[in-house]
């Protein structure tokens, strides 16, 4: 198994590819790339780590050589935000960024499974789509946009508001990954009850989190740590799903055909493919319901900038 982690170097890169060193399976290779100059030494600096994950850094020239033939490349490269900014903020830097490493995919290992990190998912995934739709390599199955750390937090916040086990805590998320885009499905949680008011106030909980983390960091950047560990527990999932394990199940935003939009989270069946099949959200209560079509018109502004930006290249 080869995992390729585009920004390496940076706060969730560097999370990441140290829990992907220490959880990947034995004979992994791990490649590291980065335009920063620090990427050979987060290379060597990992590969000091007692186990049977091989790890190698690639600087800025170096794209080529760190994707061949991987098998699952995760792209945490590009800017994060600062207060007062929101994800939308960061389309004109990130978008060109996207462009140039999703062409890296094509070149050297275009049946790769890809999991996009970079903000703002919304539009960024559409630009990788894009990007294999112009080469004719694209396989809806096997581009993701990363939302797990949306998944996270609400089962950290749901276990510290009922007092209940975290590792037994269970939250649908769908939608994309900015504001009233990101809808926790509350109302499916296993084993607890909510309030009216409690939803009211933990939805947008959960919807904010991230800027929590953008004000509580004050100009440092955005989430790295949570997001070193939502992108490593997706990416464990997609190896599995890889090595043939049955009924692998996560969330992701991927393609969906006829569905609330072009791109919408929803829970995935991962196989050898990638999405083996897209599942079912199931029954919204009303809130969930009401909130899914209040969000719809952000949603597809965001996914129509990442299209539009490819269709004027
Ligand atoms: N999907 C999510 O849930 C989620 C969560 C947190 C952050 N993010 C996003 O992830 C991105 C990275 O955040 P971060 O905190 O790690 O930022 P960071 O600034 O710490 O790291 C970004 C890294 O990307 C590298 N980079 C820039 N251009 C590159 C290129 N062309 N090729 C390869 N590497 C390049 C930089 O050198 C840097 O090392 C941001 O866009 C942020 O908004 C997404
Ligand atoms: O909020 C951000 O800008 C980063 C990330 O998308 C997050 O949810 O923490």
């Amino acid at each position: 198994m080869k995992v390729a982690v585009l920004g390496a170097a940076g706060g969730i890169g560097q999370a990441l590819s140290l829990l992907l060193k220490n959880g990947l399976p034995a004979g992994s290779e791990l490649s590291l790339y980065d335009v920063a100059p620090v990427v050979p030494g987060v290379a060597v600096d990992l590969s000091h780590i007692p186990t049977a994950v091989k790890v190698a850094g690639f600087g800025a020239d170096d794209l080529d050589a760190a994707l061949a033939g991987a098998d699952i490349v995760l792209i945490p490269a590009g800017m994060p935000r600062k207060p007062g900014m929101d994800r939308a903020d960061l389309f004109n830097v990130n978008a060109g960024i996207i462009k140039t490493l999703a062409e890296g995919i094509v070149r050297n290992c275009p049946k790769a499974l890809v999991g996009v990190i970079t903000n703002p998912v919304n539009g960024t995934v559409p630009i990788v789509a894009e990007v294999f739709k112009k080469a004719g390599t694209y396989e809806a199955s096997r581009v993701f946009g990363v939302t797990t750390l949306d998944v996270i937090r609400s089962e950290a916040f749901v276990a510290e508001l009922k007092g209940v086990d975290v590792s037994e805590v269970k939250v649908p998320v769908i939608g994309g990954h900015s504001g009233t885009t990101i809808l926790p499905l509350l109302s499916q949680v296993e084993g607890v009850e909510f309030t009216e008011e409690e939803v009211a106030a933990l939805t947008p909980r959960i919807q904010n989190a991230g800027t929590e983390v953008v004000n509580a960091k004050a100009g440092g950047g955005s989430a790295t740590l949570s997001m070193g560990a939502a992108a490593a527990r997706f990416c464990f999932s997609l190896v599995k799903g890889l090595q043939g394990e049955q009924n692998v199940v996560d969330y992701a935003y991927v393609a969906v055909e006829n569905g609330d939009a072009a791109y919408f989270a929803h829970p995935v069946r991962l196989g050898t493919n990638g999405v083996e099949e897209i599942l079912s959200y199931g029954e919204l209560s009303a809130f969930e319901e009401k909130a899914k079509n209040d969000m719809l018109e952000t949603l597809n502004k965001d996914i129509q900038e990442g299209i539009d930006f490819m269709a004027a290249q």
